[in-house]
């Protein structure tokens, strides 16, 4: 495999403690990241967006480091970000406008929205949105922007079982050609679809 295809964490230590000297190695495909609480299943991904900066080891893409700021790089948080007044499909279109390289076609995006049972509520301000509605539109803005390397912080907590099959089939499609890694303490929904299992702590 060429070593564009591969996301290497090199003896990489995470602030507060939670991740010591990890080594690892993903390639295209669907990585789980478990544990317990506390672990550093959040941390470990917010590190690899760029977000918690290690205090040691490196990240590398492909030949290269992997930038502070890439827009090879989406992060789905766990929680949505304190924007109470922004409408649902402003923040779609915010976040997939940060990765032109990877942007999909229009009608892909469309499809992204009515597979997660989002078409009614594309106008709505974020704070009036349940918590599982929240988490599909940020799950949506990073299924559209579908740069390189996808992490998703626990997508499937609050989420029905109609979405969560929609998001496992999505995450299927880009199987072969992006590096997902997703943070959860839910395994079974993902039985089918995971390419590996990161087990922290
Ligand atoms: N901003 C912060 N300040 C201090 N400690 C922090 C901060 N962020 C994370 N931590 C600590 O880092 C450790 C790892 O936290 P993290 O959220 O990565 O765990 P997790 O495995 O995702 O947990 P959970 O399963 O509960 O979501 C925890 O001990 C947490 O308290």
């Amino acid at each position: 495999m060429n070593n564009v295809d591969l996301l290497r964490l090199d003896a990489i230590t995470l602030p507060f403690g939670a991740v010591r000297e990890l080594a690892c190695t993903f390639r295209p495909g669907v990585h789980l990241v478990v544990g317990p609480n506390g672990v550093g299943k959040t941390s470990l991904l917010r590190a690899i967006a760029g977000a918690l900066p290690p205090i040691g080891g490196t990240i590398q893409l492909g030949d290269g480091p992997l930038p502070k700021r890439s827009d090879r790089v989406v992060l789905a948080p766990g929680a949505s970000p304190a924007l109470p007044w922004l409408r649902a499909e402003l923040l779609i279109d915010f976040v997939v406008s940060l990765y032109p390289l990877s942007r999909r076609d229009a009608g892909y995006g469309s499809q992204v929205v009515r597979k997660l049972h989002l078409s009614g509520i594309m106008e709505a301000p974020m704070g009036t949105l349940s918590a599982g509605m929240a988490k599909k539109v940020l799950l949506a803005a990073t299924l559209i922007a579908a740069p390189t390397v996808m992490l998703f912080d626990e997508p499937v907590n609050e989420i029905d079982a109609e979405s969560r099959e929609a998001l496992v089939s999505l995450l299927a499609d880009y199987r072969s050609d992006r590096i997902m890694l997703v943070a959860t303490h839910h395994l079974a929904p993902f039985r089918d679809v995971a390419t590996s299992t990161l087990a922290l702590g």
